[in-house]
C-alpha cells in the first residue's frame, strides 16, 4: 500500500512557524487540497461503466466534506475537473458536467446546516449555463456562511490561471499602476484565484498516481504531499485522518530536530 508523506525540504515550518504554536507540533491542517483520482478505476474493477465511478465519487465529496468540517479544517479544495477534462469521450464530459447539479440538489441543505461555504476556483464562464446556474445557487446560498470553504476546482488549470495572473499584472504596468520593480511573489499570490484563501497545508492524491496534473503549482510550493493507493470512491473518513496523522506526526518529527 502506497501511503507516502512526500515533504519539500526547507519548507514552511522553517520559516514561519505561527506565532506561539510549537514547531514540533502541528494542528489540523488549515487548507486540505485533494486530487480526487480512481473513479473510473473503481468503476472498472467492478465491470460498471466509468460514470458509476465518477457518481459514486460525488458520495466520498459529501462524507469527506462532513468528516473535515467535523476535524476543523478550515479550507477544503478539491479538483473536480481539470481543463484537460475536456478531452475526454463527450458522454462522460456531459455526465461530469451535470455532477454539480446533482451534488447540489441532494446535499446543498446539508452543507447550508453545516455552515459550510461553496466557493470555486476555474474558468467559470466557460461551463455549460446549467452546471453555472447550480454553482452560482450554491455558492450564492452559502455566501454568509463563516465554516468550512468547500471551493471546489472546477474547469481548472494551474497554468491558465498563472497566465491570468500574469497578464493582470502586465496591465496594470501598462496603465501605470505597477512598476516592474515592484512585482514580487506576494503580487502574483494576490492575483491568483486562490488570493483570498490560505496555502494548502496538505496535498492528497488518490489512487496511486504521483504528480500534480496541472493544480495549484504556485500554491503548493511548501505542502505537505499525502499519496495513496486508496481509490477516491473507496477513500473514507478513516482514509482522511490517516492522512492527517500522517501530516501532524511528521511535524512531530521535524520539530524534534
Ligand atoms: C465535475 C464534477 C465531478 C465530480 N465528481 C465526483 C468526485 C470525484 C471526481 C470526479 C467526479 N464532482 N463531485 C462534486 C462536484 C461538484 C462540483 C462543483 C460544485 F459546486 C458542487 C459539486 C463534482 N463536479
Amino acid at each position: 500500500m502506497l501511503d507516502k508523506l512526500i515533504r519539500k525540504k526547507g519548507g514552511r515550518e522553517a520559516a514561519e512557524t505561527p506565532e506561539g504554536q510549537n514547531p514540533g507540533t502541528r494542528e489540523v491542517p488549515e487548507h486540505i487540497a485533494i486530487i480526487m483520482d480512481g473513479n473510473g478505476r473503481w468503476a472498472k474493477k467492478r465491470a460498471l461503466p466509468r460514470i458509476a465511478g465518477h457518481h459514486e465519487g460525488m458520495k466520498t465529496v459529501r462524507k469527506i466534506t462532513r468528516e473535515a468540517n467535523l476535524l476543523g479544517v478550515k479550507v477544503l479544495t478539491l479538483y473536480a475537473f481539470s481543463t484537460e477534462n475536456w478531452k475526454r469521450p463527450k458522454p462522460e464530459v456531459e455526465f461530469l458536467m451535470k455532477l454539480p447539479d446533482e451534488f447540489l440538489g441532494t446535499y446543498l441543505p446539508e452543507l447550508i446546516e453545516q455552515n459550510v461555504r461553496v466557493e470555486m476556483i476555474g474558468d467559470y464562464e466557460s461551463l455549460p449555463p446549467h452546471t453555472k446556474r447550480a454553482i452560482r445557487r450554491a455558492m450564492d446560498e452559502t455566501a454568509e456562511n463563516d465554516g468550512l470553504i468547500l471551493n471546489f476546482a472546477m474547469n481548472y488549470g494551474s497554468r491558465a490561471e498563472l497566465a491570468d495572473a500574469v497578464k493582470s499584472i502586465a496591465r496594470s504596468v501598462d496603465e501605470g499602476k505597477v512598476r516592474p520593480e515592484e512585482i514580487d511573489e506576494r503580487m502574483i499570490s494576490a492575483a491568483l484565484m486562490t488570493a483570498h484563501l490560505p496555502e494548502p497545508d496538505l496535498l492528497i492524491r488518490t489512487s496511486g498516481e504521483v504528480r500534480l496534473s496541472n493544480f495549484m503549482l504556485w500554491q503548493l510550493a511548501y505542502t505537505e504531499f499525502w499519496f495513496t493507493d486508496t481509490l477516491w470512491p473507496d477513500f473514507d473518513e478513516a482514509a482522511l485522518r490517516e492522512a492527517i496523522d500522517g501530516y501532524q506526526a511528521r511535524n512531530r518529527r521535524y520539530g524534534g530536530i
